[in-house]
């Protein structure tokens, strides 16, 4: 199957045969583009040509926008290995001139099974050679039994299946390859981390660094300077393993990032003009939204350069993956703010200690925060509406709370509510450089109205104590696990350029390391799903009400939202609806 996906073959592609023959031995190849029937020139390949090596799969689409770029002159050595002339992979001449975006590839087989494939190089240029992998030699592996990865090696997304359930979707499973595209010496990579900070960033770097360097005797790497724009607007700072040998103790990232700044051609100008070959984009979704333009752009200009995504988000928002690098060190670190909330809190009366945790939009970090302490009474997050006043509301809450136990500790993401504070205050829609919604400060616009109701309305003295922690959750080094987690991550996506793959993520699904292509990662927002079982717990654990009734949960599979939040298996939950209106 690999061969497929990954064809040193394509040296020789084979001719277009009659797209009428659907007989189970013979392999689709749909080239596409934006004007899809005019465009479009299928055609079928016998198996026994014994190239695709495909089994029991029967169906493969993919496209190929190719075209000559205009910066054809390549000026550097590590870049635009272009092949005209080649059928294959000039489909036609109308789908050369059109800059279209890429589509899925995907190879179905029996049982349902779906394989969501990442690009390769080798699928918009011909004759790319191949090399061994030098990690064949390398004594750190020699001992490995099976130190390359299968070629049939796909991950399933959801493992939770029912006896007569199709396989559903696959992820090609992360690894070394018995053969590379690139020769050690030819290589060119660098690393560029954009948005906010995360606690793993430096890890990450180091580990491409030394990933490349020790594993495949890479030693041509580069550092580019504050985030996108640095490709063009900065200077770019030499990588080897000396340089970034301590940097995973430190917080923050050794490179600087930034938000904005994201003009596409003048960074693929730049990758091209630096005879970059190898490019790794490390980031949150907003950052994969611009991986994967670039990787467009790359593979319109017929460039090779693999484009490699590392994701990074504190606020756990990007789907499909388990979790994000950074995740739990931010939830570890949130409990020394939830600690001095609940000592402030339970040493005097009618205590109330708030603290504000990271989550634009999701809430992971609350909620996890939360379930780890055991000390919070309610937590508040963007995806479950909650209203203040009158029965069920969370005034109401909060004086039941204090007059049961005396004090309480309330867990707030800095997202939860928002529509309340556009709703009393003038509604505000200031954005930040990336196009990111700047949020007002929930967390002290409920301190005062909390302060203003039990003073004012219920003429009860109460003492509160807001802490807000944000910026000190992210900016701290990555604990013991994420450092395991950052090196795994990193070593995969090494292993996936090396391989010739490109327009990838590197990601961890159901434990396993894969490549996901950008699609999947940047088509929505990982979100708390509140129908899940995960919140429930969370209910359970502060027994807090839901703030919602029922009416208001809609069980609409067509609005059905998938969350990857973990479930005590380690699976990703698959039963959930998204409930419509906020409770007033
Ligand atoms: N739709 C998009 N297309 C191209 N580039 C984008 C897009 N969205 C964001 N970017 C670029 O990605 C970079 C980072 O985006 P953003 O500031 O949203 O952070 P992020 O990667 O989502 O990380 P986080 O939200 O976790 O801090 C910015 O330089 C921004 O210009
Ligand atoms: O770094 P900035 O621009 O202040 O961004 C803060 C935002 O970044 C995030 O940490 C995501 O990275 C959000 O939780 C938060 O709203
Ligand atoms: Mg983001």
């Amino acid at each position: 199957m690999d061969s497929v996906l990954a064809p040193s073959s394509t040296s020789s592609f084979p001719s277009p045969l009659n797209n009428n023959n659907k007989k189970k031995n013979y392999y689709y190849y749909n080239y596409c583009n934006n004007n899809k029937n005019k465009n479009k020139s299928r055609f079928s390949v016998p198996s026994s040509a014994g190239i695709f090596n495909l089994r029991k799969f029967t169906t493969v689409s993919f496209s190929y926008g190719y075209r000559c770029g205009r910066r054809l002159s390549s000026r550097s050595s590590g870049c635009s290995k272009i092949h005209c002339s080649t059928p294959a992979v000039m489909a036609s001449s109308e789908s050369a001139a059109s800059p279209e975006i890429s589509k899925p590839k995907i190879v179905t087989g029996p049982g349902g099974y779906v394989l969501e494939d990442v690009p390769h190089l080798s699928d918009y240029i011909a004759d790319l050679p191949t090399y061994p992998n030098p990690l064949q030699d390398n004594p750190a592996y020699s001992v490995v039994k099976q130190y390359f990865v299968h070629v049939d090696d796909t991950v399933p997304q959801k493992i939770v299946v029912h006896k007569d359930g199709p396989r559903g979707i696959h992820f090609r499973r992360a690894g070394p390859r018995q053969k590379v595209y690139f020769d050690s010496d030819e290589v060119h990579a660098c690393i560029v981390t954009c948005g906010g900070l995360c606690p793993g960033l430096n890890t990450v770097i180091r580990e491409i660094v030394c990933g490349l360097h020790h594993m495949y005797g890479v030693k041509k790497v580069l550092g580019i300077d504050g985030g996108y724009r640095g490709f063009y607007a900065k200077n770019t700072v030499h990588l080897d393993p000396k340089v970034v040998n301590d940097i995973h103790k430190r917080g923050g990232t050794i490179l600087g990032t930034s938000r904005g700044g994201h003009d596409t051609s003048k960074i693929v100008d730049s990758i091209q003009d630096r005879g970059i070959n190898q490019v790794y984009i490390i980031g949150g979704d907003g950052t994969q939204r611009g991986a994967a333009v670039i990787f467009e752009e790359i593979r319109r200009r017929g460039l090779k350069v693999s484009v490699a995504g590392i994701p990074k988000t504190i606020d756990n928002d990007i789907p499909v993956i388990d979790k994000s690098f950074g995740f739990d060190t931010a939830v570890e670190e949130a409990q020394r703010a939830i600690n001095a909330a609940h000592v402030e809190a339970e040493s005097i009366e009618n205590g109330i200690g708030l603290v504000k945790l990271m989550g634009r939009y999701s809430g992971f970090i609350a909620m996890y925060a939360t379930l780890a302490s055991r000390d919070v009474d309610c937590c508040l997050i963007p995806e479950s509406p909650f209203y203040l006043e009158g029965p069920g509301g969370l005034f109401e809450y909060i004086e039941r709370r204090l007059k049961e136990n005396g004090h309480m500790v309330i867990v707030l993401a800095e997202g939860a509510g928002q529509e309340l504070l556009s709703e009393s205050m003038q509604s505000m829609t200031l954005k930040d450089a990336s196009g990111n919604k700047l949020l007002q400060d929930v967390g002290l616009w409920i301190s005062q109205r909390i302060k203003d109701y039990f003073s004012k309305q219920r003429k009860m003295p109460i003492n509160l104590k807001y802490i807000d922690p944000t910026y000190m959750i992210r900016a701290i080094p990555s604990n013991a696990s994420d450092n395991v987690y950052c090196t795994l991550l990193a070593q995969s996506a090494v292993h996936g350029a090396m391989a010739g793959y490109t327009g990838f993520t590197s990601g961890l699904v159901n434990g396993r390391q894969t490549y996901i292509p950008f699609n999947r990662i940047i088509e929505k927002q990982n979100k708390v799903v509140i129908t899940d079982r995960m919140w429930a717990r969370l209910l359970s654990s502060t027994n807090q009400p839901s703030f919602l009734c029922p009416k208001d949960v809609t069980d609409d599979k067509g609005d059905e939202e998938r969350s990857n939040q973990l479930l005590d298996n380690g699976n990703c939950s698959e039963e959930s609806f998204l409930f419509r209106e906020t409770t007033k």
